[in-house]
């Protein structure tokens, strides 16, 4: 981990708390939707750290692959490993799988669980693949339009450059929040947001479709 990433990481770790903790002066309960990948571990162990009242924090996921929670690719796993520790194991996480064998099949009982949630959310922390995705908003996700357009919290998602299937807000969902942040390293992912800052079609690279929240960026070589 370069020094620059985990400065970067530091600083994010410091908005969001402070950005829970305003929250948390006008309300009893905070929602906070993370995002999964390799991007943000340095961010989870430093927000981890906080001294926030974790008890009265809900956190969840933008997406999921629809993979056991001890299979490597889980980002519940990622979660619960590297932010739900110490005293933020106290928060409320709300994974976004269940027992059914496809995202299907489960998609209406995660509904259901992340409708009691605190909407809406304090903070939506965004990756972005280098393909322009954010959360399992893919370029070549057949569920696509559906997942930018519909009016359902969650749209399970089947994407021929993904091995797994997977289940993601929807855009519209992901849209209800106070605050909007995107979390990237790379000078590839430097590129590919230039990129998407100057066209307009969210379909290319979806990651349009939050450009506009207003979207605070985290970049780091
Ligand atoms: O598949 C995913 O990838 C993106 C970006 O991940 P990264 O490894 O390039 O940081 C992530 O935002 C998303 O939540 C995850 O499911």
């Amino acid at each position: 981990m370069s020094n620059v990433r985990q400065a970067l990481a530091e600083q994010l770790a410091e908005a969001v708390f402070q950005a829970l903790a305003e929250d948390l002066t006008r309300q009893e309960r905070a929602l906070l939707v993370v995002s999964g990948g390799s991007t943000p571990v340095p961010f989870f162990k430093a927000l981890a750290a906080k001294p926030l009242p974790w008890s009265r924090i809900d956190i969840t996921l933008a997406d999921e692959r629809w993979v056991d929670e001890q299979s490597s690719d889980s980002n519940a796993k990622l979660v619960r490993e590297n932010l739900l520790q110490g005293a933020a194991a106290n928060a409320n996480f709300v994974p976004l799988t269940s027992d059914a064998s496809t995202p299907e099949e489960g998609v209406e009982e995660v509904a259901k669980r992340t409708a009691s949630l605190s909407w809406p959310a304090s903070v939506v922390i965004l990756g972005m693949g280098g393909d322009g995705h954010t959360a399992s908003l893919f370029p070549d996700s057949l569920e696509l339009g559906l997942a930018l357009s519909t009016d359902e919290p969650l749209v399970a998602v089947r994407t021929p450059s993904q091995p797994q299937p997977r289940i993601t807000f929807s855009a519209g969902r992901l849209h209800q929040a106070h605050r909007h942040i995107l979390h990237i390293t790379g000078d590839d992912k430097r590129s590919v947001l230039a990129n998407a800052m100057s066209g307009d079609d969210v379909r290319k690279l979806p990651i349009r479709a939050f450009l506009s929240c207003p979207l605070a960026i985290y970049w780091a070589p």
